[in-house]
């Protein structure tokens, strides 16, 4: 069984191995969206348009990053940018820079979520810390009337500790949590939000 764990031990762990053991960030996001890509290619979705909800912090520079390789492989993917701009990561900044030289077709609208055949849920991960308000509650919304959908690390709105929503939640068909399983996945709540749960494993991240 894997081990499942709390927020608060996951931001340890990766505080760990990027400040001590030197193991940079952008190349733990690597890793994960490389994980995140191959097990969404390997759901046999329809992949026909593919629009992934990004928000600012690191849980959206994993969707950037996502949407670059899935473009890479070909795929019809577009962005829709959901938050504040002025609170990006600098993770976040620099995959949406590379993503600028991909070309990949991004907004801020919803509109597209209508016509898409999947939709990748990368607004907020282990980052969430208040209830959704606003217009992260309407994208919230937004992608719970639309297609198929995967969340990247935490449906977003979830509580990862509890499984239960702040306020709203993505209720998603897969939920493929970054390194570790989570300490909410496993309760009733918490299933009914992240669906199928795939653990990428692989990360690197140091676990003593
Ligand atoms: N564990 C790993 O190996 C890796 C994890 N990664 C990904 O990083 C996210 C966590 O990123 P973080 O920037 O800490 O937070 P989020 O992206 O989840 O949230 C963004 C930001 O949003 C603010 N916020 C919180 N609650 C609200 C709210 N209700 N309304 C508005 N804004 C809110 C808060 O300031 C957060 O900082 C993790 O889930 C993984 O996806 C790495 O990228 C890869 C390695
Ligand atoms: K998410």
């Amino acid at each position: 069984m894997i081990k499942s764990l709390t927020t608060k031990e996951l931001k340890e762990l990766d505080k760990f191995t990027i400040q001590k053991i030197g193991i940079p960030s952008l190349v733990l996001m690597e890793r994960a969206s490389l994980a995140i890509r191959d097990i969404t290619l390997a759901q046999h979705y329809d992949l026909s348009k593919v629009v992934i909800v990004a928000g600012y912090g690191n849980n959206g520079g994993d969707g950037l990053a996502v949407a670059r390789l899935l473009k890479i492989k070909g795929v019809n993917v577009s962005i829709i940018n959901v938050g504040n701009a002025k609170h990006e990561s600098s993770e976040h900044a620099t995959q949406s820079k590379i993503c600028d030289y991909y070309k990949i077709p991004t907004t801020s609208r919803l509109a597209s979520l209508s016509s898409a055949t999947l939709v990748i849920d990368a607004i907020f991960g282990v980052g969430i810390d208040r209830p959704v308000t606003g217009e992260y509650l309407t994208a919230i919304q937004a992608i719970n009337h639309s297609a198929t959908t995967v969340s990247i690390d935490v449906p977003s709105g979830l509580n990862s500790d509890t499984g239960i929503p702040l306020n709203e939640a993505v209720h998603a068909d897969l939920t493929i949590a970054i390194a570790f399983n989570k300490l909410g996945f496993n309760t009733n709540s918490g299933k009914e939000y992240t669906g199928k749960v795939i653990v990428a494993d692989d990360m690197g991240i140091y676990y003593f």
